[in-house]
């Protein structure tokens, strides 16, 4: 019997041994279920309307213990197919043998000894099998060091809960089972890369959980996959702080929500909220108004070349320019919250105005607006209450004196009587008055705050007569805006940039509902966020808990986006952690090599991106007017028998996009709102951003591809979203900019 046989039949008992634990745990499981089941049946025959909500308590805590526990067993009967995927043998310092521990998608452990049976992929000692290869090393957990040495690292392939093969990995050997990964097809979208993560991408999944981190990767470096990876890692390890309902994913729109939901529940982190920074910004507001997206601005400037108005009102709304002229409208806004005139009751004074004005100007500072003026009601509510009652007695005293005057010190009885009688009764009706004016004289006091409602306020900023006070000294083209501005507010909608600006000043006037809080946010796609957006979301959270990634050569919202992420680090999260990505997944090498052309002529001096070794077929241009319908056909059927799964027609433009659909009705066309990706369909490159499919035909019908930068951009997005293959249709090689080269078609 050959070594590696034997070490075969041993790691195949190991698994048997994992999978009856795994069994005997799951019978457990169920027939607690059972029973917890019946207990609870038992309990509602008997309840009554008389029983105390004790009971009703302990049956809610018993129904949320089999939620939990049904949790539980789904997870393990999920695990059991495939308990682990890799194995380390560990020898740590101050131990006297050698540890094996098994490394899977959630931790087990023997309930008797408490020894880990599977040790979760997340946990500090399986960051010894991400990190570095061979020989010493040393991990982290709760604050101590621990010192080693790694002498095996083995990964499996487990398929239905069968052992098919291992391979150890040593100096020498490339990753074969990232190999394996990458080579199949996107019939499951976006899926959970435990078992073959970089050792670049641990280190961004793993950074500092308690500063910001900012990802500049290449197109397919796995940014979108290491920003939910690093979530799930952030709640494994912070779970006894943080729920995922506290999480916040941003996500350009609502078809790539839909993209990588599939993963979410895989990670554990399917509870956590996933918007768009449109929806979020509305849902916070309160505004229920059509927005004109940046889409349309993209494609107005686009489809209708020479219209650049909107473009650069964009750009300066999402400036650092704007934040500034915002702030100096809050300045403003928050003068008229000074009060004149003290609070009186009957004329005594509750508070004086001045106090009341130190609370909202100095010791409520901290909070928005609207929140200071609730708590200042609170305060005036509160002193009422406390001297409403010496003023009651003073006034009644005073009427009890001036009776006793009349009393004992007037003559004539006549006249005492009616001087009596009208104290008596003024007294009653003047007690009745004060308690009358008690109860409505804080709500008359508040009156002299300012109503408020944010939507109003930011469009008044855009009024004639205010605008100047807060721009200041700006060249006449940000009064270009301010009128354009106008313009889309007076049809009844709102543009995508005045969403930020929305977002700010709701922070500082009435501040975000608790429902709307995040703890932690991670935002994909950031290069196409604003300056304003991103400084926005930060004030609205306060939270410096920020996953930043994205990748400026995609940029193509760059007239509005980040230039660099510089900026980020300098005026948003000073202590952020930067980090870079720089090998790419998704596609061959042949197809990453034609994109990276494109880079030469961005103007950022990017690094190109480097593919992991995967050979494909050499990207081909086929002319459109030789290219039938019926040939595409033909080609497609021919790639499905290859293997392919899915397939994209991406256009430059939304009206191109439109065009083919017409033409290919067996295709879907893609909308921003469309929450469903087929596996047969047609977009746009800007709605093609973060997503992946096996074949990827670019199609042009008239709009080519130009050498500026948004082109390059677009071209860059679409050309780095097939896994397999790419195909170029068109008039003429140049229409995607390609040029001749020693017979081979390139950038
Ligand atoms: N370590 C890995 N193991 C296996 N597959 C990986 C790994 N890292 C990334 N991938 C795969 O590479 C592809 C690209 O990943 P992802 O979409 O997260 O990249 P991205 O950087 O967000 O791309 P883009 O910026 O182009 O949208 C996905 O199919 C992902 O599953």
């Amino acid at each position: 019997m050959t070594e590696k046989h034997t070490e075969f039949e041993k790691e195949r008992d190991r698994l048997s041994f994992t999978k009856t634990y795994m069994d005997r745990l799951i019978t457990s499981q169920e027939t607690g279920q059972e029973s917890l089941k019946k207990r609870q049946e038992d309990t509602l025959e008997n309840l009554s309307f008389k029983d105390s909500s004790l009971r009703y308590q302990e049956m809610l805590s018993h129904a949320n213990f089999m939620k939990m526990s049904k949790e539980q067993l789904e997870n393990l009967k999920h695990l059991r197919n495939k308990p682990y995927f890799a194995r380390i043998d560990f020898h740590q310092k101050e131990k006297p043998d050698r540890e094996i521990f098994y490394i899977g998608k959630t931790s087990l452990f023997d309930r008797e000894t408490q020894y880990p049976i599977i040790l979760d992929w997340r946990s500090p000692l399986a960051n010894v099998y991400y990190e570095g290869r061979l020989g010493e090393v040393s991990y982290e957990a709760l604050g101590e060091r621990y010192e080693g040495d790694v002498s095996l690292k083995r990964q499996y392939q487990i398929e239905d809960g069968e052992l098919l093969d291992y391979r150890d990995i040593d100096l020498t050997t490339k990753d074969e089972l990232l190999q394996d990964s990458l080579t199949q097809n996107a019939e499951k979208r976006l899926t959970e890369i435990v078992s073959t993560i970089q050792e670049e991408q641990n280190r961004i999944i793993r950074a500092d959980l308690r500063k910001p981190i900012i990802v500049q990767g290449a197109a397919g470096s796995g940014k979108t996959t290491i920003a939910l990876h690093r979530i799930s890692y952030f709640l494994y390890t912070m779970k006894e702080i943080f729920r995922p309902e506290e999480m916040l994913i941003l996500a350009p729109n609502r078809l790539f929500i839909q993209y990588i939901s599939e993963v979410l529940p895989e990670l554990g982190v399917d509870r956590a909220r996933q918007t768009t920074f449109t929806d979020f910004v509305l849902q916070a507001t309160g505004i229920r108004l059509p927005v004109v997206t940046q889409h349309e601005v993209l494609m107005n400037a686009v489809e209708k070349s020479g219209d650049r108005s909107s473009i650069e009102g964009a750009r300066m709304k999402g400036s650092k320019r704007f934040k500034e002229i915002l702030d100096r409208y809050l300045q403003k806004w928050k003068k008229s919250y000074k009060v004149e005139g003290d609070f009186t009751l009957a004329g005594f004074k509750i508070k004086s105005a001045k106090a009341i004005n130190r609370l909202f100007f100095e010791e409520y500072s901290y909070f928005p607006y609207e929140v200071r003026v609730q708590k200042i009601r609170a305060v005036l509510q509160s002193e009422l209450k406390r001297k409403k009652k010496r003023i009651l007695e003073k006034m009644a005293a005073k009427y009890d004196e001036a009776l006793d005057d009349a009393l004992y010190g007037m003559k004539d009885a006549e006249k005492r009587k009616i001087r009596v009688s009208f104290l008596i009764t003024r007294k009653e009706e003047r007690l009745d008055e004060i308690k009358k004016a008690a109860r409505s004289s804080v709500n008359r006091y508040m009156k002299k705050y300012p109503e408020v409602d944010v939507w109003t306020i930011y469009q008044q900023l855009f009024e004639e007569e205010t605008f100047p006070t807060a721009y200041g000294d700006e060249p006449s083209e940000w009064e270009q805006m301010r009128k354009d501005t106008r313009k889309v507010h007076a049809t009844g909608k709102l543009c995508a940039e005045d969403l930020a600006p929305l977002l700010y000043l709701k922070t500082f006037i009435t501040g975000l509902d608790p429902d709307d809080r995040a703890k932690k946010v991670v935002i994909d796609e950031a290069q196409d966020y604003s300056f304003m957006e991103i400084f926005s979301l930060r004030k609205a959270f306060q939270t410096d808990l920020f996953t930043i990634v994205g990748d400026l050569a995609q940029g193509i919202y760059h007239y509005r986006g980040l230039e660099n992420w510089e900026t980020l680090q300098i005026d948003i999260f000073p202590t952020a952690n930067y980090l870079t990505l720089q090998k790419t997944y998704r596609t061959t090498i042949e197809i990453m090599n034609l994109a990276n052309r494109l880079l030469d002529d961005m103007p950022d001096a990017l690094p190109k991106a480097e593919p992991v070794v995967r050979h494909g077929d050499v990207p081909t241009f086929l002319f459109r007017g030789e290219y039938r319908k019926g040939d595409i056909h033909e080609l497609i059927n021919d790639l499905v028998k290859k293997g392919m799964n899915n397939f994209a027609f991406v256009t430059k433009t939304k009206q191109e996009a439109e065009k083919l659909a017409h033409e290919l009705p067996s295709f879907e066309i893609m909308e921003e709102n469309t929450d469903e990706l087929g596996d047969r369909v047609i977009l746009p490159a800007y709605l093609a951003k973060g997503l992946e499919f096996d074949v990827v035909f670019l199609y042009c019908y008239e709009h080519a591809y130009e050498k500026n930068e948004l082109d390059l951009k677009m071209l860059y997005v679409a050309m780095t979203r097939p896994l397999h293959r790419l195909y170029m249709i068109g008039r003429q090689p140049d229409d995607f900019l390609l040029t001749d080269k020693g017979g081979l078609w390139t950038c």
